[in-house]
C-alpha cells in the first residue's frame, strides 16, 4: 500500500458498485476515518436491524496529501468536498442515514461510542494534546460532515474505549502521581476497536462466551499492538499514552529507553521535533531495513538482506516477548490471534514469531499457516497447548454497525423524504 499510495493521485474514490439498485429498505451509513492529512472514507449499506447487507461496501475512497501545499486540497473540510461529489455519483438520490468516524483519542470520558453534538465535538479538540496529529483532524471531518449534511446523525467510535477497562496496575505509569492527575498521562492504549471485534470473533469460531475468553490479540498493520484480553475484555495493551509504545511497527520505534530520547537533545542536539519524527516515521522497520511494507522486508529478507533479516529478528522477537507477558496477564491464555495487514497476509512472519512460542508449548501447522481466506481460521496444530487463530478484521464494518446502534439506542434517525 505505501508504495502504491504516496504515488496515487490526491483523491481516489474506489466504486465497487457502479450502477446498481439500491434497495429502498436499506441503510447507508458513511463511515470517516480521518488521519493526520488523509481522509478514508466507505459508504456501507446495512439492513434495518444493522447487519451488513448482501455486498455492503457501496462505495470507498481515500483524499489524501491533506494541507500540504500544491495538493489543492487545504484541510478536512475541502476533502469532504471531493468526498461528497464521489458519493452522489454513485448513491444518487439516495440519502445518507447516518455517519460512523473513527477517532483516535477519548482520554478517559469516552468508554464507549456516542452521538455526536457540538460539545462532543469540543471534548473531542479538548483531548488534542494527547492525539496532536488525529484529534484535530477528526474534529475538522466532524464539523465538516455536520456542515454539508446538516441533518444527519453523526456517531464517533474511539480507538481507546475498549482499553478502558484496563486495571490501574496496567496502566499506571511508575512517575509521580501528578503527572496523572494533572496532565492524563498514563497508558491508554489504541486499534480497540479491531481488539474488540477480533475478540468477540475469535472466541465465536472457538465455541465459546466471550466472558469465557482469555487471549492475546495482535493486530499487526502500519500500527501494531498486542492486548490482553480475561473474560472478553482489555487487561492490558503494548501501545501506551500514545500509539508509538510497544511493538516494532512500519516506522516506529515500539519500547525504547526514554533516555535515549533526552540524549539525543542533550548530546547529539536533535531538537524535540526531530526525536519525534525519528521515532514516529523513520524507525521500525523502515529505520533497521530500509523498508516500511512488511512485503519488500520479507523479499529482501529471502534475497540474502542482511538488514531486513535482522529488522525481522528484532519485530518478531519483540512481539514473542509481549505474547509471554499477555499469557501471565491473563491467566493462562486460551487462544492466540492474529489479525490486521501483517497478521491476516503475512504467513512468513506468523511462522517466525510461532517459531519463538515453543516453552509455551504452541506449535503451528505449516500447510494451515499458508491458507489464505476471508474467514476466522486455526492454523495451530491439533497438538498445541493453546490455539492459534487468524482473524481478519473489518475497523470500517465495526464502526458502521456501532453506528447504527447507537443512533438506534438515541432514535435519532433523519427523516427520510
Ligand atoms: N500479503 C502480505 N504479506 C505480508 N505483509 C502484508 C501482506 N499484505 C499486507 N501486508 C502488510 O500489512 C501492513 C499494512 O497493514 P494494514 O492493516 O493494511 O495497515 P493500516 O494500519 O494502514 O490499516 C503492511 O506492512 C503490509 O506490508
Ligand atoms: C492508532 C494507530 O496506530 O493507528 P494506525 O495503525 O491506523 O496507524
Ligand atoms: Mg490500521
Amino acid at each position: 500500500m505505501t508504495d502504491a499510495m504516496s504515488s496515487a493521485p490526491v483523491t481516489t474514490a474506489i466504486p465497487t458498485v457502479s450502477a446498481r439498485e439500491l434497495p429502498e429498505e436499506t441503510l447507508l451509513v458513511l463511515v470517516v476515518n480521518s488521519g493526520s492529512s488523509s481522509l478514508k472514507y466507505q459508504v456501507r449499506e446495512l439492513t434495518l436491524d444493522g447487519e451488513d447487507a448482501p455486498d455492503p461496501v457501496v462505495t470507498k475512497g481515500l483524499v489524501e496529501r491533506i494541507g500540504v501545499p500544491g495538493s489543492g486540497v487545504a484541510d478536512h473540510a475541502a476533502a469532504l468536498a471531493h468526498v461528497e461529489e464521489e458519493i452522489a455519483a454513485v448513491i444518487g438520490d439516495r440519502r445518507l442515514a447516518a455517519a460512523g468516524h473513527r477517532v483516535v483519542h477519548g482520554g478517559e470520558r469516552f468508554h464507549a461510542p456516542a452521538l455526536v453534538t457540538n460539545e462532543v465535538i469540543r471534548a473531542i479538540e479538548r483531548l488534542a494534546p494527547l492525539a496532536p496529529l488525529h484529534n484535530p483532524a477528526a474534529a475538522q471531518g466532524l464539523r465538516a460532515v455536520a456542515q454539508r449534511w446538516p441533518d444527519l446523525p453523526q456517531v464517533v467510535v474511539f480507538d481507546t474505549s475498549f482499553h478502558q477497562s484496563m486495571p490501574r496496575e496496567a496502566w499506571q505509569y511508575a512517575l509521580p502521581d501528578e503527572l496523572y492527575t494533572e496532565h492524563g498521562i498514563r497508558r491508554y492504549g489504541f486499534h480497540g476497536t479491531s481488539h474488540d471485534l477480533v475478540t468477540g470473533l475469535a472466541a465465536r469460531h472457538l465455541g465459546m462466551e466471550r466472558r469465557a475468553f482469555d487471549g492475546v490479540i495482535l493486530h499487526l498493520g502500519n500500527g501494531a499492538s498486542a492486548t490482553a484480553i480475561r473474560h472478553g475484555r482489555s487487561i492490558d495493551t503494548s501501545m501506551g499514552y500514545t500509539p508509538l509504545a510497544g511493538l516494532v511497527m512500519g516506522t516506529r520505534s515500539g519500547d525504547v529507553d526514554p533516555s535515549i530520547i533526552t540524549h539525543l537533545i542533550t548530546t547529539h542536539g536533535y531538537t524535540a521535533e526531530q526525536v519525534d519524527t525519528l521515532l514516529n516515521k523513520e524507525s521500525g522497520l523502515l529505520g533497521l531495513s530500509g523498508n516500511a511494507d512488511m512485503r519488500q522486508v520479507l523479499e529482501a529478507a529471502e534475497a540474502g538482506h542482511r538488514a531486513s533479516r535482522q529488522a525481522l529478528k528484532i519485530a518478531s522477537y519483540r512481539l514473542a516477548k509481549y505474547i509471554g507477558a499477555y499469557h501471565v496477564a491473563v491467566g493462562g491464555a486460551k487462544a492466540i490471534v492474529f489479525t490486521a495487514g501483517i497478521g491476516e497476509n503475512s504467513a512468513p512472519f506468523r511462522a517466525r514469531v510461532l517459531d519463538r512460542l515453543e516453552p509455551l508449548g504452541v506449535t503451528y501447522d505449516p500447510a494451515r499457516n499458508m491458507e489464505r481466506g476471508d474467514d476466522p481460521r486455526v492454523i495451530s496444530a491439533d497438538a498445541s497447548a493453546i490455539p492459534v487463530l487468524v482473524v481478519p478484521t473489518d475497523e470500517e464494518m465495526a464502526i458502521s454497525q456501532l453506528a447504527h446502534t447507537v443512533v438506534e439506542r438515541e432514535q435519532a434517525w433523519p427523516l427520510q423524504d
